[in-house]
């Protein structure tokens, strides 16, 4: 199991000064969309610059004109870029046949999925690398957890790695651990904590477990 660091609200330099700190205990940094929102590519561009040996995940939250995004992206330095999974499938298979060329890889988010089972099947087959479910803001500040689309990703899904992000912290990290993820998301968990390195330590302890 991985750990994905997500930087959100944050901008370069910012951005850079947290990786310094938790670099050791995370495989993944994510540049967030507020980051791509406010900075371009260039984020991605320089994040991968400055800390080689760490993948970087572009979370352009992809809904049209994937083969096209997701090169500019991997020309950036992205090794993964996420796609919507409410996209048309068109834009999904282009992100898929895109990545496979520039040998990076694509995440859908399924952030906003009316009936996740039945997309997940249907995206699991198009080739992805990556099923995300996700809990972004606006759900989690109405109390809404992806925790029970974790337990449904895991029971359909048969090709791609399956990931988790939204809201997670230490204390809930441990459920989310049992449910079996490929890969757990965490951004507040640890940026808003005032040890980030403690708190990205104890987290990376829990998952490196499984
Ligand atoms: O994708 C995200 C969100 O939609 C803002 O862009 C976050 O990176 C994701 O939710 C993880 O962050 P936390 O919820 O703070 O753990």
């Amino acid at each position: 199991m991985e750990l994905q660091l997500a930087l959100d609200l944050v901008d370069i330099p910012g951005a850079k000064e947290i990786v310094n700190e938790v670099a050791d205990y995370i495989d993944i940094v994510e540049i967030g969309t507020p980051i791509v929102i406010n900075e371009g590519l260039r984020a991605v561009k320089e994040l991968k610059e400055a800390f080689p040996s760490l993948r970087v995940l572009a979370d352009l939250k992809i809904m049209d004109a994937g083969g096209y995004e997701v090169m500019k992206a991997s020309e950036a330095g992205a090794s993964i870029i996420t796609v919507l999974g409410v996209s048309d499938d068109s834009t999904i298979r282009g992100a898929v046949e895109e990545a496979r060329k520039q040998n990076t890889k694509v995440m859908v988010d399924m952030i906003n999925v009316k009936d996740i089972e039945q997309r997940a099947k249907e995206i699991d087959q198009m080739g992805v690398d990556y099923i995300c479910v996700h809990s972004g803001y606006d759900h989690q500040a109405a109390g809404i957890s992806s925790f029970e689309d974790l337990l449904t990703i895991k029971r359909v899904v048969n090709r791609a790695k399956t990931a988790i992000a939204g809201g997670i912290k230490l204390s809930t990290l441990p459920q989310v651990i049992a449910a079996g993820p490929d890969l757990v998301i965490v951004g507040g968990g640890i940026t808003g904590q005032d040890d980030k390195r403690a708190a990205a330590s104890q987290m990376k302890q829990l998952v490196s477990q499984v």
